[in-house]
């Protein structure tokens, strides 16, 4: 479904590449999610899985990036879009300009494909009521919170139903109820179908929502595995992604023998609380 070969890519004016021979493949219908440290190359990645790169950044793009049977070098962004959406990092860099209300922001790539009225204004409903947001559909995109244009800019993506959503940090605005919203409304659209690739730091999230985690750093993705294998293994401090407080309390608990050597360490509270309640039951308590 999302297939790297050899992808290399350095932006216009640089002499350095920022990915490096990368190689990738990620079954459709599943929930992939790929961390790095600051500057590792996500949102250049994300840019790539989508066809902003090369078709608007430029640069120098070589190997092959094929998305639900697309070939983006070889596809126009008009087409690359239709097979694939991109929820950027900064919700104002995605609001369009074009457009008055939120309503119409969200109409607006259903416009341009010449959708009927009808079906759009069911649309719109439908999305805003998903994100919680038809409160908002009759203001201005620019007089919302950052946590709110993160919303709409979730929902003009999610709207257009493209079989491959690609997400940059997608709740990096929102509270933790926003959040959990959003990952909530993330697992409703991987049980219809959908292919999901989120770039996020919120581990514990990942942990919850991806089947499988990559790492991206040194220019390339140096691992991957199942989300809490990954999440857990000790060189994510290397790294420089960090652990979540519940892997680092296991890991000191094991360091000081308060754990068996060989207990899976845990990434999210469910985890934590499976851990300590069969080493609870193994000690009779
Ligand atoms: N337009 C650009 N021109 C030149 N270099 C760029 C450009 N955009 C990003 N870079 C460089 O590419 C590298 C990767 O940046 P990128 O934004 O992809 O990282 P990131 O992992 O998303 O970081 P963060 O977590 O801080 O958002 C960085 O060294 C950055 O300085």
């Amino acid at each position: 479904m999302i297939q790297l070969d050899d992808v290399s890519y350095a932006y216009p004016d640089t002499d350095h590449f920022v990915l490096s021979h990368m190689n990738l493949s990620i079954p459709a219908g599943s929930v992939t999610g790929i961390v790095g440290a600051s500057g590792a190359g996500k949102t250049t990645l994300a840019k790539i899985l989508s066809g902003f790169i090369p078709h608007v950044d430029g640069g120098e793009l070589s190997g092959t990036v094929v998305v639900d049977g697309v070939t983006i070098a070889e596809a126009s962004l008009a087409d690359a879009v239709s097979h694939v959406g991109l929820v950027i990092q900064s919700p104002f860099n995605q609001i369009s300009g074009a457009k008055f209300t939120v309503r119409e922001e969200l109409a607006f790539g259903l416009e341009n494909l010449g959708v009927p009225r009808d079906e759009m204004a069911v649309r719109v409903a439908e999305v805003a009521d998903l994100l919680g947001i038809t409160g908002l559909l009759d203001r201005s995109p620019y007089a919302l919170s950052g946590g709110q244009q993160q919303l709409v800019a979730i929902a003009s993506m999610i709207i257009m139903r493209t079989p491959v959503l690609v997400m940059d940090e997608p709740t990096s605005q929102l509270d933790p109820g926003g959040t959990r919203m959003v990952f909530d409304v993330m697992s409703s659209l991987r049980d219809s179908g959908i292919t999901l690739v989120i770039f996020e730091h919120k581990l514990e999230l990942l942990r919850e929502h991806a089947d499988v985690v990559h790492v991206l750093a040194d220019h390339q993705l140096i691992a991957h595995g199942p989300s809490r294998a990954m999440l857990a293994d000790p060189r994510m401090e290397e790294w420089g992604i960090g652990s979540t407080r519940f892997t680092a309390a296991a890991s000191e608990a094991r360091t000081k023998k308060l754990l068996p050597a060989d207990v899976e360490l845990p990434v999210s509270i469910e985890d934590a609380a499976t851990v300590f309640a069969s080493f609870a039951s193994s000690k009779g308590a």
